[in-house]
C-alpha cells in the first residue's frame, strides 16, 4: 500500500515570534504544498528521500566513470530530522516501533523562508504515515503530533505553523487553540528575498535577547500581542474593506518595526519592504521568522506595481491566495 498526502503553507498576519511567549496570532494556509508518499519497507529501516532540498555539505562529484558523494552526514541528518521525527511520532501513536517506512517528498514551499516549510513538510508525512498505519486522526491531533514534532527539533515552537497547515484556512490563535477567522480576500503580495533563516536559531536569538534585557524586550512583545488582538478586532469589523485594509497596513507597519526592533529582520527584507511602501502598499511586514525569506505586502489596487517594485530590488515577488484546505490525502494505492 503507498500513500500520498499533502499539507499547505502559512503566512503569518500578525504576531510571529511573540506568539511562542503565549501571545495570540493571526495566520492563513496559502496555496503551496508539500506533497509526501509514504509505504512500508522490509528493512525495518525510515527511508527519505527528498528530492528538492538542498543540504549544505552535501556534494556529489562526477569523474570519467565515477561519481562520488562527500556528505556531511551529521547536516544531511539535522536537515531530514522534520521528516524523521514525524515518521518515529506516527509509529509510537500506532504502537508500531520498528516498522520500515519509506517516505518520499516534493515541494513547492521555499525552504527557511518564512513560509512554514518546517511544519508543511512534518504535516504531511505525519498524514500520510498515519493513513498508512490505518489511524484515522483529525486534523486537530495532525497539528498536535506536527507541534510535537516542532519541539523536538526547534526547542521552542507555538504550535501555528503545524496548526494551520494541518486545518488550513484563516486562523487566530493562542497556546494551542484556536478560532476560525471569515476568509477576507486580502490583496496581497508576498516577497522573496531568495535568501532564508532557520526558525530555530531565529527563535533563539530572540530568547536571548528577552534574557539579556527583560526591561526593554518584554513590552515589546508585549505590543505585538496589542497589534494582533486590534487587527482582529478589525478583521471581525463591519467596516468597509478600504477602512479595514488602510487600518490593517497600518498595523502591519507597526509589527514590522516591532520585529526589527527585536532583531529578526536583514537588509534584504527591509529593502523589499520600504520599496513596496514606496510603490503604494498600505503595509508591508516581514511574516514568520526572517532572518531573511519573506515579507508580504498589503496593496489594493497596486499589487502589480508592488510586485514590480519587489522585483526591482533583487526579491521574488508571489502573489498568492489564501487555501481552505489543511492537510490532505491525495491517493491511495492498494
Ligand atoms: N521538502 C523538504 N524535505 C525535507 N525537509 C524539509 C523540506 N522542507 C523543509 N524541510 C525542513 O524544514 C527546515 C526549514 O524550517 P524552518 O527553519 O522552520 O523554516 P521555514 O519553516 O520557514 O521554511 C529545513 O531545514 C528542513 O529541515
Ligand atoms: C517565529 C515563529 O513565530 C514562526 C516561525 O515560522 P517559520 O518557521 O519561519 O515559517 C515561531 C513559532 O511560532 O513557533
Ligand atoms: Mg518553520
Amino acid at each position: 500500500m503507498k500513500v500520498l498526502a499533502s499539507a499547505p503553507a502559512k503566512i503569518i498576519l500578525f504576531g510571529e515570534h511573540s506568539v511562542v511567549y503565549g501571545k495570540p496570532a493571526i495566520a492563513a494556509a496559502i496555496d503551496l504544498r508539500t506533497y509526501v508518499w509514504a509505504s512500508f519497507n522490509e528493512k525495518r529501516a525510515i527511508k527519505i528521500e527528498a528530492k528538492d532540498i538542498k543540504v549544505p555539505g552535501l556534494t556529489v562529484s562526477f569523474s570519467e566513470n565515477e561519481i562520488y558523494f562527500e556528505s556531511d552526514y551529521g547536516k544531511a541528518a539535522e536537515v531530514l530530522s522534520y521528516v524523521k521525527q514525524a515518521i518515529e511520532i506516527v509509529r509510537d501513536e500506532a504502537d508500531k516501533n520498528g516498522k520500515g517506512i519509506t517516505v518520499s517528498i516534493t515541494s513547492q514551499i521555499p525552504v527557511g523562508a518564512g513560509l512554514g516549510s518546517s511544519a508543511a513538510v512534518a504535516v504531511a508525512t505525519i498524514g500520510a504515515v498515519s493513513k498508512l498505519f490505518g489511524l484515522e486522526l483529525t486534523p486537530e491531533e495532525v497539528a498536535k503530533l506536527g507541534h510535537k514534532v516542532e519541539l523536538l527539533v526547534q526547542g521552542a515552537s507555538s504550535g501555528i505553523d503545524p496548526t494551520v497547515s494541518a486545518v488550513g484556512g484563516f486562523l487566530y490563535y493562542q497556546k494551542g487553540s484556536f478560532e476560525e477567522l471569515p476568509v477576507v480576500e486580502l490583496p496581497m503580495v508576498v516577497g522573496y528575498t531568495g535568501t532564508s533563516g532557520s526558525t530555530k536559531e531565529l527563535v533563539a536569538k530572540v530568547r536571548r535577547n528577552l534574557n539579556d534585557m527583560p526591561d526593554v524586550m518584554q513590552p515589546i512583545i508585549d505590543s505585538m500581542g496589542k497589534v494582533v488582538e486590534r487587527a482582529k478586532e478589525i478583521i471581525l469589523a463591519n467596516y468597509d474593506s478600504r477602512i479595514k485594509f488602510e487600518l490593517l497596513g497600518k498595523l502591519m507597519n507597526i509589527n514590522h518595526g516591532l520585529l526589527d526592533a527585536i532583531g529578526v529582520s536583514t537588509k534584504g527584507l527591509s529593502d523589499l519592504v520600504y520599496a513596496s511602501r514606496e510603490a503604494g502598499a498600505i503595509g508591508a511586514k516581514i511574516t514568520g521568522a526572517g532572518g531573511g525569506g519573506c515579507m508580504y505586502a498589503l496593496a489594493p489596487g497596486k499589487q502589480s506595481e508592488v510586485a514590480t517594485a519587489i522585483r526591482i530590488v533583487g526579491g521574488m515577488p508571489m502573489i498568492t491566495k489564501i487555501s481552505r484546505e489543511g492537510v490532505r490525502i491525495e491517493e491511495v494505492v492498494e
